[in-house]
C-alpha cells in the first residue's frame, strides 16, 4: 500500500493560500485530501434545505474536480469523525495528518480526539493558523494577557502586523508586504498531490438536505465597493457591505488575502476583519463564552423569556418596522445587515428581555455566515454582557436608529410592505415603558452579583 498524508480541510475548503495544505504538500508523502460530513454538526440542523449544507456540498463537489482536474481526488467521508477516522486508519496507509487550527470548543475536542487516535499509531499531527491572521495569544497586552477591549487590541494587531515586513513578488511586481499576509504558494506543489480515481462523493440528499432557494453571494467584491465601504457600511437599504462573511465562515477565500487588499483600500474594512480576529481569540481565551455570559454579574439577570414574544420577533413581526425588516431579511436571505443585527439584538434582550442565548441560537439556524465566535460576540455586546459592550443603560432606540439608518424607510418598505397599513401590527412593547424596566432589571441584577 502506497503511504500517503493525509489533509483533513475543515473551514479552509480552497487549494490556493491555504496554510495547512501547503505544509502537507512538502510533506514527503504523496498528500490525499479528506472532508468528512460531520453528523454530530448536521444531525442538530432542522432544515432539510438548510442553505450552508448545500453551499457546503458543493464546494466540496467543486474541489473534487479541481482535484480530478490535478489527476488526484479527495476522500469524503460522511459520519462521527471519532468513527471516520478508525476506518480510514484501515483503508489507507496514512504516514501523517495536516490540518488547519479551528477555535471553537467543540472543534478543539474533536481535534484532541483524533489527536489522540493518531498518537497511539505513532501517527505524526501537524495543524496550521489559516483562518485568522493572528490567533490565540499572539496579540496581547504587555502582561501576555488577552486583551478584552477592542480598540487597544486593534492598535496592537496593527503594530504586530508591521513588526516583520518582507518584500515579495507578486504577478511579477515587487512588493513590501507584512509577512503574516504572505500568501502559501500551494499550486507550487501539486504535482504532491497523491494521483489516485476519485472516489465516490455522499450525495446531499443521502444526507438528509436538499438544494436550498437561497442565493450564496459571490467570493468577490468590488473595489469600488471596498473604497466606499466607510461611507455606506451603515446603511441597510445600500448594498455598501461585502457578504464575503459565508466565505470567510467556510475558507472559500484566504483572509491574508483579503486582508492585504483591505489595507490597501480602505482602514474601516481592515478593522472589521480585525473585529474578527478580536473574537476569535476571545473565545478561545475565555471559552465559557459560549455558554455564559464574558462578565458573570451578567448571568444574574432575570429575563422574561415571554415565547410568544419571542415567536413574533422570530417572525418579524414586532410593530417595529427596522427590527421586523431586519428578521424578515434574515428569514427570507440568511443575511442580516450588520447595523440591523445591532437593532434586533439590541430589541430581544433589552426591550423584551430576552435572555440573548434564545436570540443567539436563532441567529445561528439562520445566518448564511453563522460563526460562534463572531456570533456569540455580536450577542454578548449588544446585551450588554460582553467583552468591550456599551453600559447597560445604553438602550438602542428603534425609531431614533430608523431616523438615522433608513431615513426613507426603504429598507423597511423592502422587506415590510405592508408597514403603514392596517394590516401592520401594533408595537408589541412601548419602547419608554420597555427602556425603563429593562434598567430596573439590569439594576437588580447587577446589584445582586
Ligand atoms: C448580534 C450579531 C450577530 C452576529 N453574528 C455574526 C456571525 O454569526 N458571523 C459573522 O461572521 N459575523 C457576525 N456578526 C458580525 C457582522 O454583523 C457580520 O460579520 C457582517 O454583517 C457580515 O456581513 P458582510 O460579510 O457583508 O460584512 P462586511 O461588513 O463586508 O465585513 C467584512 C467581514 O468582516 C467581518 N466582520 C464584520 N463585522 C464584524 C463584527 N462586528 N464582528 C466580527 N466580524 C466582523 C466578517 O467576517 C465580514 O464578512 C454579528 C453581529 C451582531 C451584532
Amino acid at each position: 500500500m502506497q503511504a500517503i498524508t493525509l489533509f483533513w480541510f475543515r473551514r479552509d475548503l480552497r487549494l490556493q493560500d491555504n496554510a495547512g495544505l501547503y505544509h502537507a504538500l512538502k510533506s514527503n508523502f504523496p498528500v490525499l485530501p479528506l472532508f468528512i460530513f460531520d453528523t454530530e454538526i448536521l444531525d442538530e440542523l432542522d432544515d432539510p434545505e438548510d442553505a450552508r449544507v448545500a453551499f457546503l456540498h458543493q464546494r466540496i463537489t467543486e474541489l473534487q474536480a479541481e482535484l480530478e482536474h490535478l489527476g488526484s481526488s479527495m476522500l469524503v467521508r460522511y459520519g462521527k469523525p471519532a468513527e471516520v477516522w478508525p476506518e480510514i486508519l484501515q483503508d489507507y496507509l496514512v504516514a501523517e495528518v495536516y490540518t488547519n487550527h479551528d477555535y471553537e470548543p467543540r472543534a478543539i475536542q474533536r481535534d484532541e480526539a483524533v489527536q489522540n487516535l493518531l498518537a497511539q499509531q505513532n501517527i505524526p499531527y501537524f495543524s496550521f493558523k489559516d483562518q485568522v491572521i493572528f490567533e490565540k495569544l499572539e496579540v496581547t497586552k504587555l502582561d501576555g494577557k488577552p486583551y478584552t477591549v477592542f480598540t487597544p487590541y486593534s492598535r496592537m494587531w496593527k503594530n504586530c502586523l508591521a513588526s516583520q515586513m518582507e518584500t515579495i513578488q507578486e504577478n511579477g511586481i515587487e512588493q513590501v508586504i507584512s509577512f503574516f499576509l504572505k500568501p502559501y504558494p500551494t499550486e507550487k506543489y501539486y504535482p504532491n498531490f497523491w494521483q489516485t480515481a476519485p472516489p465516490p462523493l455522499p450525495a446531499l440528499s443521502a444526507m438528509g438536505f436538499q438544494p436550498s432557494s437561497i442565493a450564496i453571494p459571490p467570493t468577490t467584491v468590488s473595489r469600488g465597493l471596498i473604497k466606499q465601504y466607510d461611507k455606506t457600511r451603515d446603511f441597510p437599504y445600500l448594498n455598501g457591505t461585502s457578504r464575503l462573511g459565508i466565505h470567510f465562515r467556510f475558507g472559500t477565500i484566504s483572509i491574508r488575502e483579503k486582508a492585504r487588499r483591505a489595507l490597501e483600500l480602505n482602514e474601516t474594512f481592515l478593522n472589521e476583519l480585525i473585529w474578527r480576529d478580536f473574537y476569535a481569540q476571545i473565545l478561545f481565551n475565555f471559552p465559557h463564552v459560549a455558554q455564559r455570559s464574558f462578565r458573570p454579574e451578567y448571568d444574574q439577570i432575570e429575563w422574561r423569556n415571554d415565547e410568544d414574544e419571542f415567536e413574533k420577533w422570530c417572525a418579524g413581526k414586532t410593530g417595529y418596522p427596522i427590527v421586523d425588516a431586519g428578521l424578515r431579511e434574515l428569514n427570507a436571505t440568511g443575511y442580516m445587515h450588520n447595523r440591523v443585527r445591532m437593532i434586533t439584538a439590541s430589541f430581544l434582550t433589552k426591550h423584551l428581555l430576552i435572555d440573548w442565548r434564545w436570540g443567539e441560537a436563532y441567529f445561528a439556524k439562520k445566518l448564511l455566515d453563522y460563526d460562534l465566535a463572531s456570533n456569540n460576540g455580536g450577542w454578548q455586546w449588544a446585551a450588554g454582557c460582553g467583552t468591550d459592550a456599551a453600559p447597560y443603560f445604553r438602550v438602542f432606540s428603534p425609531a431614533a436608529q430608523q431616523e438615522k439608518f433608513d431615513p426613507e424607510y426603504k429598507y423597511v418598505r423592502k422587506w415590510v410592505p405592508e408597514y403603514g397599513t392596517d394590516a401592520y401590527p401594533k408595537p408589541i412593547v412601548d419602547h419608554k415603558f420597555a427602556r425603563e424596566r429593562c434598567l430596573e432589571v439590569y439594576k437588580a441584577a447587577l446589584k445582586g452579583g
